[in-house]
């Protein structure tokens, strides 16, 4: 919402910070654009954009996938590339789906993933796999071969190989693409609980539900460049109430509400609208009356989060999800 949205959250325990990472692809394209985005420690961050605004790609950059064509970042502290031997061990990322053979169970491919991790104890094994499948709720389902997974069950497995070990930070691409509701429901559940654990969560997504439903803050992307980062209750109360007043005498229903402080009045056809502030619209209703406003209708309306996201970008969102 300002020039400088980086500037609106606090880079102290920043579990992510970018400084003007672009990237501009072979083909010429500038995918994302002097990006300077901060993710707090303990939030959950929700990266949100239209399709094709450069969420994917700064993700990529942001885990060493894609190299920035110019700009850096900083992972819980550290600078990267450089700090990614402290770093990487601490996050857990979801950008491409894992590949879980589909003959073995759930249990089995957690097994083969821990197994290729050389920092792992094999004879801890059973027990670290057997405790990620718990935490996302799969322990009665751990014997089940993967291709009789539901979609849901799929990506909370691939949430369970990245719990193998303890993270402070989750970077996950669209993790509720492609889910059924239910599926959808159980991710953002499990989401929900790391975040109440402690664990810091950056996700992508083009679903405002979903930003609604889960997150603390959000970074909007818009063709490469992000245009807002605020805390969502920030972002919400920027959103004012407006009364609207339909009436035959906008004149004389102006002058009322000048004469209880509102702001931003309006003429919009038959009615009058203004900011309402911290008035209660009872009070309002009343004084129009006794100041002889013939009112034919009288209403709040509040803008939700897709008027502003709207106004942000230029584009409606997907609101559903
Ligand atoms: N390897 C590539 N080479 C050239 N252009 C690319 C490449 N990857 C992505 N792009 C382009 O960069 C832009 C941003 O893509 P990106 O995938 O980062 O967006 P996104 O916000 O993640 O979109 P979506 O929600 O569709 O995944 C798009 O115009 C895309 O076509």
């Amino acid at each position: 919402m300002t020039e400088s949205p980086s500037a609106v959250v606090t880079a102290e325990g920043a579990a992510i910070r970018t400084f003007d990472l672009t990237k501009r692809f072979r083909s010429g394209q500038v995918a994302v654009r002097d990006l300077s985005l901060t993710v707090p420690s303990g939030s959950v961050y929700g990266f949100l954009g239209p399709n094709g605004s450069g969420k994917t790609t700064t993700i990529r950059m942001l885990l060493g996938l894609v190299r920035p064509t110019a700009g850096r970042h900083e992972l819980l502290g550290r600078p990267m590339p450089g700090g990614a031997a402290g770093a990487l061990p601490r996050i857990g990322a979801l950008v491409e789906g894992p590949a879980f053979h589909p003959y073995l169970s759930g249990r089995a491919n957690l097994r083969r993933l821990d197994a290729a991790d050389r920092t792992a104890d094999p004879a801890t094994a059973g027990t670290r796999v057997d405790e990620a499948l718990d935490r996302v709720g799969l322990l009665a389902a751990a014997r089940k071969r993967y291709r009789a997974y539901s979609l849901g069950m799929r990506q909370r497995l691939a949430l369970a190989g990245v719990l193998l070990q303890p993270r402070d930070l989750l970077v996950l691409d669209e993790p509720t693409n492609g889910l059924d509701p239910q599926g959808t429901r159980e991710v953002r559940s499990l989401l929900l609980d790391l975040a109440r654990d402690g664990t810091t969560i950056m996700l992508s997504t083009h679903l405002l539900s979903e930003v609604e439903q889960i997150c603390t803050h959000v970074g909007v992307m818009h063709v490469g460049a992000l245009v807002a980062q605020e805390r969502l209750a920030d972002l919400r109360g920027g959103t004012q109430a407006r009364v609207r007043v339909e009436t035959s005498r906008p004149d004389l229903a102006k002058d009322t509400l000048r004469r209880f402080g509102l702001t931003e009045l309006r003429v919009e056809g038959p009615a009058v609208t203004a900011l309402i502030g911290d008035l209660a619209p009872e009070k309002l209703v009343p004084a129009l009356v006794e100041d002889g406003v013939p009112v034919r209708a009288f209403g709040v309306m509040t803008p939700g989060l897709e008027d502003v996201f709207v106004s942000l970008t230029g584009e409606g969102f997907d609101v559903s999800g």
